[in-house]
């Protein structure tokens, strides 16, 4: 039977799709009639802060795994080989440092939202242009996340791919505006199980169909695909141990450190000792979902050794050679192809559930409640949903702009990622470990950061070696634009040429290396910010850590910081004494609750500090 065959799907795997969407939104209104029945801002957008670290760990792990890298990276490892695997590597220090040094800050200030810090640290100005880029980030990056599945569905059973892309749209934005973060944990929880197990079948039956493990390695090995350790220093070299294992620490950190949507999860912890565990408990649970796809990668190269089968289907691209793959081993198999439809959706409804309820967040916390101070709690909780509502459809209009980019959709992601993520990293750092900056350094770095990236990643786009696009028109325009582009480079040094051709795993540590160091040099030139005035909490002494070796007073001198136990131990050193250093004001404009008030008295601080 040919797997594009539209009876690959019987009515089992109808019912198993079905089941998926039915249980995601059934949790939804679980979460919508019981507990506080998402009255307040607290439940709906901080789970009442009461989670416990195993549903928060899958769900952080949830987050930013979606259908893209289930289908992304087994296209990747057939078409180049293993050497993408070491980007576990970066894992290790990836998430050493958010549960370290970025959990700590954040939960330590009670922050409900990570932009919150930026205010704290710096000024609003700072934050809110903090907060308007994540937001672009997570729009763009959502559309990618939408358009996957829907496009593996259309290959698969001939779905129509916009009905597809608008019900996923609609089931998420539903269960996401009723049951708030607690249904979003815990759908999140539900979704990794099944991708773990469509992943996990694929592969049982793959091995099975190829002639068995030995055999797979066989073939895999004479097809060259297993990678070593590739140690080339250069840097615009793709994939090499150094691009994914260095430049993948910086992507872990915009992701895992300093991203509203794991942030908010780290803060719905009971405790912070829970985050922290919860962070590290993500470690075993990625290096499971990276080995899961590399694997399904090298079956489908033994299966079909380098062939190409893309006559057979509609698309040319590697990322519907794997659909076919997938649909080639499992037909025949009533229940499994349903089985990994559900977790292709799974990955991608828990991605874009925890997008929805993120910007919904940061657009209350820190778009509106600091222009409306006086709303009511009902008012604001409506007004959140309402958010969680428009940005669900706003990403249906970004899953049409995927479609128009034909590029691979895991560098696709991984791009938005660096171009968008990495700018925000180096703000967050800037204010973290540099108590020099200032807020118009931050915000001139931002800026900076932000247009050398997309410079650099449109640079990197017009320059490479021309690929078909799907679509004519689109194609047509592009053409027009690289001969343009051509005409002007070509007169250029080589060096532009080298600077575009960048490898894009870099793209995160480069553009949040741009931000502070344009950030610094700026704070410098406008009078750089004192330690004392610094709000206390803000600062990681970073600086001090690494430079331990050096005698007491020159290391004072360098980097001027009091380690953090100290800062948030010091009974005498209370926000109120530095309010007008930085301008902030944060308990009284921020309407935060009176708990949260509380925590900035040093008495709690003493507590956080001993409870660790
Ligand atoms: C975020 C990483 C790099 C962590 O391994 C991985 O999950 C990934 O490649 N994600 C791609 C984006 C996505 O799956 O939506
Ligand atoms: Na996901």
């Amino acid at each position: 039977m040919d797997p594009s065959d539209q009876k690959i799907f019987t009515v089992i795997d109808y019912v198993i799709f079905a089941v998926l969407l039915a249980a995601s939104m059934g949790i939804g209104l679980y979460y919508a009639l019981s507990g506080g029945r998402q009255r307040t801002t607290q439940e709906f957008l901080m789970a009442d802060r009461s989670m416990g670290c195993l549903p928060v760990s899958l769900s952080l792990i949830a987050s930013f795994q979606s259908a893209v890298a289930i289908i992304g990276v087994p296209a990747e490892i057939y078409t180049h080989g293993t050497q993408y695997w070491f980007i576990g590597c970066a894992y290790i220090l990836g998430l050493l440092i958010p549960a370290h040094i970025f959990i700590p800050v954040f939960y330590r200030l009670r922050v409900s939202s990570a932009y919150q810090y930026l205010e704290l640290r710096f000024s609003k100005a700072v934050r809110i242009c903090g907060t308007l880029t994540f937001i672009f980030q997570m729009v763009i990056y959502m559309g990618v996340c939408v358009y996957t599945p829907a496009f593996a569905l259309n290959a698969v059973t001939g779905f129509e791919l916009w009905g597809t892309v608008l019900a996923t749209g609609l089931v998420c934005t539903l269960y996401t505006t009723l049951g708030g973060l607690k249904a979003v944990i815990w759908t999140d929880v539900f979704q990794t199980v099944v991708m773990f197990a469509g992943q996990l079948a694929v592969i049982v039956v793959g091995v099975q169909k190829t002639g068995g493990v030995a055999d797979v390695w066989r073939k895999v090995w004479e097809g060259n695909r297993i990678s070593g350790l590739d140690l080339n220093p250069d840097p615009t070299e793709r994939h090499t141990f150094w691009t994914l294992g260095v430049g993948g620490v910086f992507l872990m950190l915009s992701l895992y450190g300093v991203n509203q949507a794991q942030v908010q999860r780290y803060l719905s912890s009971r405790t912070e000792k829970e985050a922290v565990r919860s962070c590290y408990m993500v470690f075993p649970s990625l290096q499971l979902a990276l080995a899961l796809s590399c694997v399904m990668g090298l079956v489908m190269f033994a299966r079909y050794c380098g062939e190409d089968h893309s006559d057979k289907l509609a698309s040319s691209s590697r990322d519907a050679m794997v659909i076919y793959f997938v649909m080639d081993m499992l037909h025949g198999l009533p229940g499994l192809p349903g089985l990994f439809i559900a977790c292709l959706f799974s990955a991608a409804l828990s991605t874009i559930s925890s997008a929805f309820n993120s910007l919904a967040t940061v657009t209350m916390e820190d778009l509106i409640k600091p222009q409306y101070p006086a709303m009511t709690e009902a008012r604001a909780t409506l007004l959140s949903k309402v958010l969680a509502m428009s940005y669900g459809l706003l990403c249906l209009a970004m899953a049409y702009l995927t479609h128009l980019m034909g590029d691979s959709v895991l560098q696709v992601a991984l791009k938005i990622f660096g171009m968008v993520g990495g700018p925000i990293l180096g703000l967050f750092c800037l204010g973290m470990f540099f108590p020099w900056a200032n807020s118009i350094g931050a915000l001139v770095g931002l800026c900076v950061g932000l247009v050398v990236a997309f410079w650099l990643g449109i640079g990197s786009i017009l320059t490479r070696s021309t690929r078909p696009l799907p679509l004519e028109c689109s194609a047509n325009v592009t053409i027009a634009i690289q001969t343009a582009f051509n005409n002007i480079t070509l007169s250029q040094p080589s060096g532009l040429k080298r600077f575009y051709s960048l490898s894009y795993m870099w793209y995160s540590g480069f553009n949040c290396t741009t931000v502070i160091l344009i950030g610094l040099i700026i704070s410098f030139l406008t009078g750089p910010t004192k330690e004392e005035d610094v709000m206390p909490g803000t600062l990681y002494p970073l600086l001090g850590k690494l430079f331990c070796f050096l005698p007491e007073h020159l290391k004072k001198k360098l980097c001027c910081v009091t380690p953090l136990g100290q800062t948030l131990a010091a009974p005498q050193r209370q926000p109120s004494q530095h309010k007008e250093g930085n301008g902030l004001a944060f308990p009284q404009e921020d309407r935060s609750s009176l708990e949260e008030r509380e925590s900035f008295l040093p008495e709690t601080l003493v507590e956080y500090e001993t409870a660790v």
